[in-house]
């Protein structure tokens, strides 16, 4: 982040006037993202190809801000939470926005008090909020003042989820909506998935699923074998659905949905004969460059699945629908603040259009798995229950195919993984899964 500016101190009198504030492209682009996420619920990739000052900034002040922004989203019921006493009447959301990256700075992320009541008030004078400049000061400086004690006493896992989430995953079982929260609290590890007989980078560590794991914040394009296509980005719950289709080298295959490509990438390697749908052209742009990097022949088609057609029926197919994506609040902690109950219902009908449409697919005795990276039951349960009455015929995981991760298997023979589970490796995506097969 860019050095500080001095903190504006009392009002200007006579001809005196503030200095103009300090360019900070961190800041800018942070503010831009995150009032996008908290004015109009916007996803916050979505407010960055919008904002001015991203399009301006260095690529490592906008991967800052993205940091910056995730922190503050990560610990926004906190953050809420502790301004209130400091606070006489509501300011406007920007003000509270700018307020509460502040205090994310000082409770969070370590940087010196000074810095993170001067780059505030610059930001509101930047952004013609200046009235509230002198607030901003007075607010921060109490809250540098009191340190950490103001979180004390705070159910901070409590207050960063959202009620309604919340409440959704107490279904998960008794105390997973706290680990779930304490999964989320933190930047998540990069996770890579290896070719086989590729060499794992330097300071990886070998999970039991067999991904390797690096530190948060690693920069995956400057890894050795990267651009030799050696390995892809993938968490390491992401990487069980597809494993659990087994496909063979024999097989004729299609991964609806498919983009960026990591499940694609894993269909492929084992010699599959692999269709990729993908509906958005951008992505379909990215998927194409990802299987080129890996040096990886699979067809990419730009369709809309839910009513594309094979030439013929296939043996096997991974859905990995569009979803909330609740599950990767890890990674992607806009994903708490934007989302809302009533998006579940236009999902779940887009679930079941791409599921009765996969079903017409395969072939009779092929396979089919469904995942979505959501915790919700609506779209995982509930969609398998669906697709049963739909005339699939459930084909259960087994202890045996996940003996790395026995917590993961449910009682139907389901596959749930949430943010909570290897919490002490740095914890994984939530996955919902579930197989199937057509009848003979
Ligand atoms: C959950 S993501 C897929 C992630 C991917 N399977 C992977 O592992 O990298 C869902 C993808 O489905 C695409 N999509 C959404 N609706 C679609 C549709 N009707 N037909 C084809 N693709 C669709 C989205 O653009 C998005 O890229």
């Amino acid at each position: 982040m860019t050095t500080p500016a001095r903190p504006s101190s009392s009002k200007p009198r006579g001809k005196f006037r503030p200095a103009p504030p300090q360019p900070d492209p961190t800041r800018d682009v942070a503010f831009d993202i995150l009032c996008g996420v908290v004015e109009h619920r916007r996803m916050l990739e979505n407010s960055l190809s919008r904002s001015a000052a991203a399009h301006q900034a260095e690529a490592r002040d906008r991967a800052a801000a993205h940091r910056l922004a995730a922190a503050t989203l990560r610990h926004m019921g906190t953050l809420r939470t502790v301004l209130e006493p400091f606070l006489k009447k509501e300011p406007p959301e920007p003000v509270r926005v700018a307020l509460m990256m502040g205090c994310a700075q000082l409770l969070f992320l370590e940087t010196p008090p000074h810095a993170a009541v001067g780059t505030t008030v610059s930001l509101l004078r930047r952004r013609k909020l200046a009235p509230f400049a002198g607030l901003a000061n007075a607010v921060l400086r109490r809250v540098a003042g009191n340190g950490p004690s103001v979180l004390e006493g705070l159910d901070q896992p409590r207050l960063d989820i959202p009620s309604w989430l919340w409440t959704s995953w107490a279904g998960l079982g008794k105390g997973v909506p706290r680990a779930i929260a304490q999964g989320i609290s933190h930047e998540a590890p990069l996770d890579i998935t290896l070719r086989p007989g590729a060499q794992a980078p330097e300071g990886g560590i070998a999970l039991p699923n067999g991904s390797i794991r690096l530190p948060a914040g690693t920069r995956v394009t400057e890894l050795i074998g990267y651009e030799e296509g050696a390995f892809w980005v993938q968490d390491a719950a992401a990487t069980l659905p597809a494993r659990l289709l087994n496909v063979q080298a024999s097989e004729r295959v299609a991964d609806l949905c498919a983009a960026p490509g990591g499940k694609t990438a894993q269909l492929a390697i084992t010699g599959a004969e692999v269709t990729a749908v993908e509906n958005n052209p951008a992505r379909l742009l990215r998927l194409k460059e990802n299987m080129a990097r890996l040096g990886l022949d699979v067809r990419c088609l730009q369709a809309d699945a839910s009513t594309w057609q094979p030439d013929a029926p296939l043996d096997a197919i991974l859905l990995d629908a569009p979803c909330s994506a609740t599950g990767t609040a890890r990674r992607h902690p806009d994903v708490l603040w934007v989302k809302r109950p009533r998006d579940l219902t236009t999902l779940t009908a887009m679930q079941d259009k791409l599921l009765a449409a996969a079903r017409d697919m395969l072939r009779p005795g092929g396979r089919l798995v469904y995942a979505v990276c959501s915790l919700q039951d609506e779209e995982g349960p509930a969609r398998a229950r669906a697709a049963q009455a739909m005339g699939l015929v459930p084909m259960p995981f087994t202890a045996e195919e996940l003996s790395f991760l026995p917590e993961a298997l449910t009682p139907e023979g389901w596959l749930r993984t949430h943010p909570g589970m290897w919490l002490d490796k740095g914890g994984m995506d939530g996955f919902f899964a579930a197989r199937f097969t057509r009848a003979l």
